[in-house]
């Protein structure tokens, strides 16, 4: 049975579905004519030019008029293609038609993520925003959890072939992606409407080797998996590539084959590395469905200021999880984006209308310009989207409470999340009534009485945020903030959270 968070109706993947291909019974408002799946590989920055340039059923400016002239389909608010060109999220499409074709209907659409950690990343981020503007443009999001795929491992972008991960593991992965994709997207979307989560394993488990082969592997052309960037990057490589990891391709798009028919999901969306998994999934589609209407869009990489990408694999990993990076750490992730990349962070990583952002570009360039608001504001909102409200209140206290000089007041919940971020140790409640000094050295703070009281003389010793003046300090009840916590800092930067036990 399908793990869909709320599903709205219920696979029917009995061993069926495989003698059923030529039947569906999704109905399509338009049927794109067959060159119309040629494809259109969007260039990087200039997509509407290259849409123009390469136009196959109807030009840019009839979309517009069609959209202009009120002609949407019942729900559907904007034009997704257009919203997501505007923001630099397309890199490629399948076809042209789509941009018509989600302002005639609401469409389903899903992106995929294979469990191979137990949070998603920064880069898997843009997977889930571009699925939230079809949702916000009137359209039905769906989010797909590798359980079948994650065990081959994709080999896209990958230089080597992946480890395998035990079933433990694997299950870890799913049910910690799967919270970050419901927890975000319903989060994000109104009170009632429904967020579903797939599992493929729930349909690819169902499948035989033989019958895969005879009636899947049968309209695959062995001549166009090979073609795909994924196989040729390792095919010169040394190791080469394994049978199963070639048959990935497959898996995903039988995957596509399986929502469209099933699910009525006609839009796979995915990183520019998909494009290969993804057009693999439109060709079964025509071929052994024999349906036009499932179409491909791929939006860029996001990539750091070196060049290389966001990932999990990648070292220092922006979590989504809160257990894996504290709301606060994400925050500073974001705050320290160079200013070269802050507005294209803006359009991508944000639903900040794109006006405004053009204006906080325009008040970067002004003289009374203060360093980072534009980083502050993509760091504010970034993080609401992924943590909620009281995630970016946690980390927007947590923020202040760690500033150097901070001077502001200290709650046990707010220091017990800084405590994530920085080191922290336990102490007996007998602490009270104890010098400071010997307090300091104690729970490791400093090396040394001497060093204490030297920092102290240097005006560098904080209690709770609070300078310490007087060498001769003792602990008083007070100090322990809601009788069980507090914070010794020695300088701005090397902070200690104690907690205190009875
Ligand atoms: N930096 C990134 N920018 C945009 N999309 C990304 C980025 N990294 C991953 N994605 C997308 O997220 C989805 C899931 O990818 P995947 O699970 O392979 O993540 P990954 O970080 O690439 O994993 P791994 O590092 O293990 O390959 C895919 O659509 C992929 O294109
Ligand atoms: N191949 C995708 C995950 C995915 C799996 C199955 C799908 O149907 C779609 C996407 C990735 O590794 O990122």
């Amino acid at each position: 049975m399908a793990s869909g968070l709320c599903l709205s109706h219920s696979l029917l993947h009995t061993r069926g579905p495989l003698r059923r291909w030529c039947c569906s019974s999704l109905a399509f408002a338009s049927r794109p004519s067959a060159n119309a799946f040629l494809g259109a590989r969007y260039g990087n920055h200039n997509t509407l030019s290259v849409l123009r340039r390469s136009v196959v059923s109807c030009s840019a400016s009839s979309l517009s008029t069609a959209a202009s002239a009120g002609v949407a389909a019942e729900g559907v608010s904007r034009n997704v293609v257009e919203v997501l060109e505007e923001r630099g999220l397309i890199e490629s499409v399948t076809s042209e038609e789509l941009k018509a074709t989600c302002m005639k209907q609401r469409l389903k659409v899903y992106c995929g993520f294979d469990p191979t950690a137990e949070s998603l990343h920064l880069g898997n981020l843009l997977g889930i925003i571009v699925l939230s503007w079809f949702q916000r443009c009137g359209h039905i999001p769906v989010a797909l959890i590798g359980g079948a795929t994650g065990r081959i491992g994709d080999p896209s972008g990958k230089s080597k072939e992946r480890p395998a991960l035990d079933d433990d593991t694997l299950v870890r992965n799913v049910n910690g992606i799967r919270k970050i994709l419901s927890n975000i997207l319903k989060g994000n979307s109104d009170e009632d409407e429904k967020v579903v989560v797939l599992n493929n394993y729930d349909w690819l488990k169902e499948i035989s080797l033989l019958d895969f082969l005879k009636d899947v592997g049968k309209y695959a052309r062995v001549g166009t998996m090979m073609a795909k960037e994924s196989v040729k990057a390792r095919l010169n490589s040394e190791d080469g590539m394994s049978y199963t990891e070639f048959t990935y391709q497959l898996l995903q798009g039988y995957d596509f084959v399986h929502l469209f028919r099933e699910e009525g999901i006609s839009v796979q969306i995915g990183g520019s590395d998909q494009w290969g998994n993804i057009t693999a999934g439109t060709d079964l589609v025509r071929r052994l469905l024999q349906q036009e209407g499932a179409y491909g869009l791929t939006f860029p990489l996001l990539l750091k200021s070196d060049g290389t990408k966001f990932g999990k694999s990648e070292s220092g990993a922006i979590w989504l999880a809160p257990s894996s990076l504290s709301p606060y750490n994400f925050y500073q992730h974001l705050f320290a984006t160079p200013d070269a990349d802050v507005i294209k962070f803006m359009k991508r990583l944000t639903f900040v209308d794109i006006k405004e952002i053009e204006a906080l570009e325009a008040s970067m360039k002004q003289p009374g310009y203060a360093p980072n608001s534009v980083q502050k504001r993509l760091a504010e909102e970034v993080t609401r989207f992924v943590h909620g409200e009281q995630g970016l209140t946690e980390a927007l206290k947590a923020t202040q409470a760690l500033a150097p000089g901070a001077a502001a007041a200290l709650d046990s919940q707010t220091l017990e999340a800084i405590a994530q971020d920085v080191p922290s140790c336990s102490i007996s409640y007998s602490v009270v009534g104890k010098p400071l000094v010997d307090v300091s050295v104690s729970t490791g703070l400093l090396q040394s009485k001497a060093a204490v009281r030297r920092l102290i003389k240097q005006g560098g010793l904080y209690l709770n945020n609070v300078k310490v003046e007087d060498e001769g300090k003792t602990m008083v009840a007070e100090d322990i903030i809601d009788d069980k916590i507090f914070l010794l800092s020695a300088g701005k930067k090397n902070r200690l959270v104690v907690r205190v036990t009875r």
